[in-house]
């Protein structure tokens, strides 16, 4: 990380999907949700150029969103369960092949949830680990039983690469800049449960609609 980048906590990032949720957690604001994503990929940028694929695809998809979000049926696109509405009953969305709506909010946030599978594994791995637990391999298995099912092997073949080269757990809860060990386990034990309700909703809302298998 450059010096002159203020040092930010993966506490504030993880507790913002606290805020995503709203109506007694029957809807996620889309604002927040990206929100999160960005502090992730920044928290992420700052581990190397190495996992800068995986940056630019995420940033890819986060701008997508936010366009739909500052375009002129932003209101249409202020949470997941309008999105979805709004683009089914328009017919917006791309359900047996790519086509005339190559990039929907629907299948867009659908890669995005997709991972945020993978981020809750690995959170719930990296919080019950031990000192001699390995980041990367705690990162991998998480991602072969989640992400890695959506993707192609050239791509799981280099994300595996990349895992290699993650920091020591030390290291890592030190970037996470939350304070000691514990400071990070309780963060972790804390800020999951809202990453759950978030994946959770999607999950339902997606599956309700027939939306997990979108092209
Ligand atoms: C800390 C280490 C971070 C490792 C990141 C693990 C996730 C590995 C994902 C590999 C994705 C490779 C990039 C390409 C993806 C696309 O092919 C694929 C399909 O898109 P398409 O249907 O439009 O073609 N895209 C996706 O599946 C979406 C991937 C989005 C990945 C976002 C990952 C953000 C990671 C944030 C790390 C935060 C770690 C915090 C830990 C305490």
């Amino acid at each position: 990380m450059s010096g002159t980048e203020e040092k930010f906590s993966l506490r504030e990032v993880l507790v913002s999907f606290k805020s995503c949720l709203v109506d007694d957690d029957q809807d996620v604001l889309v604002e927040h949700y990206l929100k999160g994503w960005k502090g992730l990929v920044r928290f992420m940028n700052s581990l190397g150029t190495v996992f800068s694929f995986v940056s630019k695809d995420a940033v890819s998809k986060i701008q997508i969103m936010e366009n739909y979000l500052s375009g002129e049926q932003g209101e249409r696109y202020r949470t997941l369960q309008s999105m979805v509405e709004y683009e089914l009953s328009s017919n917006l969305v791309d359900l047996n092949k790519r086509d005339n709506h190559p990039e929907s909010g629907c299948r867009t946030i659908l890669r995005l949830h997709r991972a945020l599978r993978w981020l809750q594994l690995f959170l719930e791995k990296l919080r019950t680990s031990t000192e001699d637990s390995k980041t990367s391999n705690l990162c991998a298995e998480a991602y072969n039983d989640s992400l890695a099912n959506y993707h192609p092997w050239i791509i799981r073949k280099t994300a595996n690469l990349a895992f290699m080269v993650l920091p020591a757990r030390n290291t890592f809860f030190e970037v996470m800049n939350v304070g000691t060990t514990e400071e990070v386990v309780d963060m972790l034990g804390e800020a999951m449960p809202y990453v759950s309700n978030v994946y959770d909703f999607t999950q339902e809302l997606y599956s309700q609609h027939n939306l997990l298998d979108l092209p």
